[in-house]
């Protein structure tokens, strides 16, 4: 029925104020108003729609992406929408694009990597898109050992040119993404060569396709790299491989704030540090972090508004049967992910705010923060992706076979998002990065410099190797000290274990290399403390609203113990908790469940997400789900005719011959 709200009873239920919660997930009210704006003009347009995304062909899906991509266009110059609303908006549109690594990776590249002369001649036409740009760094033969990129960019002194050439097949570049099809330029990541000699890997501006007709400029060969994982989803995207066949740029198109090559054809480094070539990386990583949370917000809305909808068994004297999201085995597979989609968004707020100090101290040529900012944005990046993509695949599950479907809207989310687990750095070799920062950190104990920031905690290091945990009944569980010393202690053991171990090789990369699946679970130890700690200094924060900072810690405490409970196997080996404490963490965990329970609709509404942005009949605001997917199915093309295309040329002869054989 039209305008019947079938959870309104679920909303009843609710014990803080929604409205107040919405501005905590938008992170101001400022924020809230933008999105809530760019949401609705999106959902209200009906070119924005994409309902039918799932039925189209490559060609198709990918020229439905071009138009949504090129009227978004129109619509933010005709608007005036300024550069926060326009990246909204985009976001509302909901489908991949060339847009995204214009806007996410090539105008960044150039703003962190370019000189002022060069972002005052690039930025301008960038920012007009009066050329399009994609980061063309992952090549056939590597993608995660960037050092060993086969790509070239040879310094010809004579014309003051760079010769940039692919010359093996592995060194094609293959997936940047807007590539294949669309982009005019790219920064192209290869080896630079002076006089013979090798200078590490750089970025260079380089024209890729003709500006009048769009032809590939001479001795670049360009294409898509073909379909990808899942019907629709990431397949708006024209991931592309390109080679170059002694290709000339002029010198000044190498990117060149780290490094400057000058006309005689000599290097200068500036005081940036190197690893600064690596810095869109770092960026990119943060956003990503920031995505993981509105991509697992998404499913958990879907999965919870469907578990209150949804009923199966429990029925005594004909009464309804009992909704799936009252059992405890549901919740407990639920709500630790809505939890978790509070945690990344609260992590992620975090992660800007640090992206944005590190990018204000590398101005003052300040670099001390460099690394950590490293450590952070790559460990978080893997840890958020990795449990997102879990959580979009547990939320499909959660949601029975209808979660299956794809007006349910998981299966694209899925297919979507889980490359977020490979791209802007695999999980595991990212993981890597971040043991590597902790074993620096444990040999430096004691030198006198004391470790900061996120690593802070290993300056207490004697402390937390002995301390016992001193609960006692399922609540004192409920006091943040408690719960900190535990994740630092298990985080500081685990990693102090690793470094004790990888002492006794000689070769320390052979016991590095040795010990990796152990240096991961450190490193996800590490990481898991930081969203922890994230947490709990948000809930420092004045939280205005009736009852919404009360919600907060209980999901807070639902994050944090849900993490013990599955990792009980580190805190118990690492000696600090009891198996008696591990049984009282559960119980709370329980009794959290049932705190949760009431709100769930409500947590979820706080997301604030329009019916056309969650594009699932499951998760739809009003809980009418049965009609909607009744109707849905007869819009399937495959039911425009009672009788099958194919009945003649198949199904008939196929029965005739079966009652033929029937016969003999
Ligand atoms: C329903 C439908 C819609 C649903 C929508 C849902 C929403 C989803 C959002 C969708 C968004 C779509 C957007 C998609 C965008 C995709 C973009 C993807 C783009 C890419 O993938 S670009 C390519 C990225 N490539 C990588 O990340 C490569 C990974 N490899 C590396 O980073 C490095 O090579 C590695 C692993 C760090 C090693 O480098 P190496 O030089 O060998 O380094 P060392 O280990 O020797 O370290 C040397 C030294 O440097 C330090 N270091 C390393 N990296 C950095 C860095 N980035 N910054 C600072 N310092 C760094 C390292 O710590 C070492 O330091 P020491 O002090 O120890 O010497
Ligand atoms: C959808 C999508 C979009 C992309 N967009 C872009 C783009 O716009 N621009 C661009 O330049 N690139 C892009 N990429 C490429 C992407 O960045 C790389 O695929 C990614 O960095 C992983 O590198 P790889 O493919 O070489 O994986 P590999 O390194 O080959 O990984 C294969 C396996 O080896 C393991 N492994 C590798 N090294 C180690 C190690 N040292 N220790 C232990 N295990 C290891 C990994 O964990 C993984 O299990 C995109 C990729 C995808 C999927």
């Amino acid at each position: 029925m039209e305008g019947v709200d079938y959870l309104a009873d679920e909303r009843k239920k609710t014990e803080f104020d929604v409205e107040e919660m919405k501005i905590v997930w938008a992170g101001s009210r400022h924020t809230f108003e933008v999105s809530d704006r760019m949401a609705k003009l999106v959902a209200n347009d009906p070119v924005f729609r994409k309902d039918d995304r799932v039925m189209l062909a490559r060609k198709d899906l990918f020229k439905n992406t071009l138009r949504k991509a090129t009227y978004a266009w129109k619509r933010i110059n005709e608007l005036r929408l300024s550069e926060e609303e326009a990246s909204k908006l985009r976001s509302f549109v909901d489908e991949p694009a060339f847009t995204d690594l214009h806007w996410g990776m090539f105008v960044p590249a150039i703003k962190g990597q370019g000189t002022d002369e060069q972002q005052k001649k690039w930025l301008p036409l960038a920012y007009k898109m009066q050329i399009i740009g994609c980061y063309a760094q992952t090549e056939l033969g590597h993608g995660s050992n960037v050092q060993g990129l086969e790509t070239t960019a040879t310094f010809d002194p004579q014309t003051d040119e760079f010769v940039i050439h692919s010359p093996t097949l592995t060194s094609s570049k293959w997936w940047p993404g807007g590539l294949g099809k669309v982009s005019t330029h790219g920064v192209v990541y290869a080896r630079l060569i002076l006089d013979g000699q090798e200078h590490g890997i750089h970025g260079f501006i380089v024209q890729l396709r003709s500006l009048e007709d769009h032809r590939p400029l001479p001795g670049i060969t360009v294409a898509d790299i073909g379909m990808k994982f899942g019907s629709g989803a990431y397949n708006t995207m024209d991931n592309g491989l390109l080679r170059f066949d002694h290709v000339r740029i002029p010198r000044d198109q190498m990117l060149m704030r780290v490094s400057q090559v000058t006309r005689d054809g000599k290097i200068v480094q500036s005081d940036v540090p190197r690893q600064l070539v690596y810095g869109t990386m770092v960026y990119v990583r943060q956003t990503i972090v920031q995505d993981a949370s509105i991509a697992l917000s998404r499913a958990v809305c879907i999965a919870t508004r469907y578990s209150a909808v949804r009923r199966q068994f429990g029925s005594s004297n004909g009464g309804p049967e009992t909704q799936v999201i009252d059992y405890k085995t549901q919740q407990s597979r639920l709500f630790p992910l809505l939890a978790s989609a509070y945690a990344f968004r609260f992590v992620g707020e975090w992660l800007k705010w640090l992206y944005t100090d590190v990018t204000q101290r590398l101005q003052a040529n300040d670099f001390s923060t460099l690394p950590e900012a490293h450590a952070c944005t790559a460990g978080l990046k893997s840890l958020t992706t990795s449990v997102t993509a879990d959580g979009i695949e547990e939320s499909r599950k959660l949601c029975g076979g209808h979660g299956y479907l794809a007006s349910s809207g998981l299966p694209e989310l899925f297919a979507v998002y889980v490359p977020a687990c490979t791209y802007e750095g695999d999980n595991t070799v990212l993981m890597l990065q971040v043991a590597r920062f902790l074993m620096k950190t444990v040999s430096q104990l004691g030198s006198g410099k004391p470790p900061v920031g996120t690593i802070s905690y290993m300056g207490r290091i004697e402390q937390l190797m002995q301390c016992r945990c001193a609960v006692k009944k399922a609540g004192d569980w409920l006091n943040p000290n408690a719960v900190l010393e535990a994740f630092e202690a298990r985080a500081a053991r685990m990693s102090v274990s690793c470094a004790q171990k990888l002492s006794k090789f000689s070769n320390p990369e052979e016991g590095f290399a040795e010990l990796s699946a152990d240096l991961v679970e450190a490193a996800v130890a590490h990481c898991q403390l930081i969203v922890v700690s994230k947490f709990f200094e948000k809930l420092q924060q004045d939280i205005p609203g009736k009852g919404v900072k009360r919600q907060l810690e209980v999901l807070c405490g639902v994050y944090s113990l849900h993490l013990l409970h599955k990792h009980q196997g580190d805190f118990l080996a690492t000696s600090y908790i009891t198996p008696k404490q591990a049984s009282l963490a559960n119980d709370q965990l329980r009794e959290l469940y049932s705190q949760v329970r009431p709100n769930a609709i409500a947590l979820v509404d706080a997301f604030n997400y329009t019916d056309h942005y969650l594009g699932s009949i499951l998760g739809c605001y009003d809980g009418n789900v049965y009609p909607k997917l009744y109707e849905a199915a007869w819009r399937d093309p495959l039911n425009d005719s009672v009788i099958p295309d194919g009945y003649e040329q198949y199904i008939r002869p196929l029965l005739k011959q079966q009652l033929r054989v029937a016969k003999l």
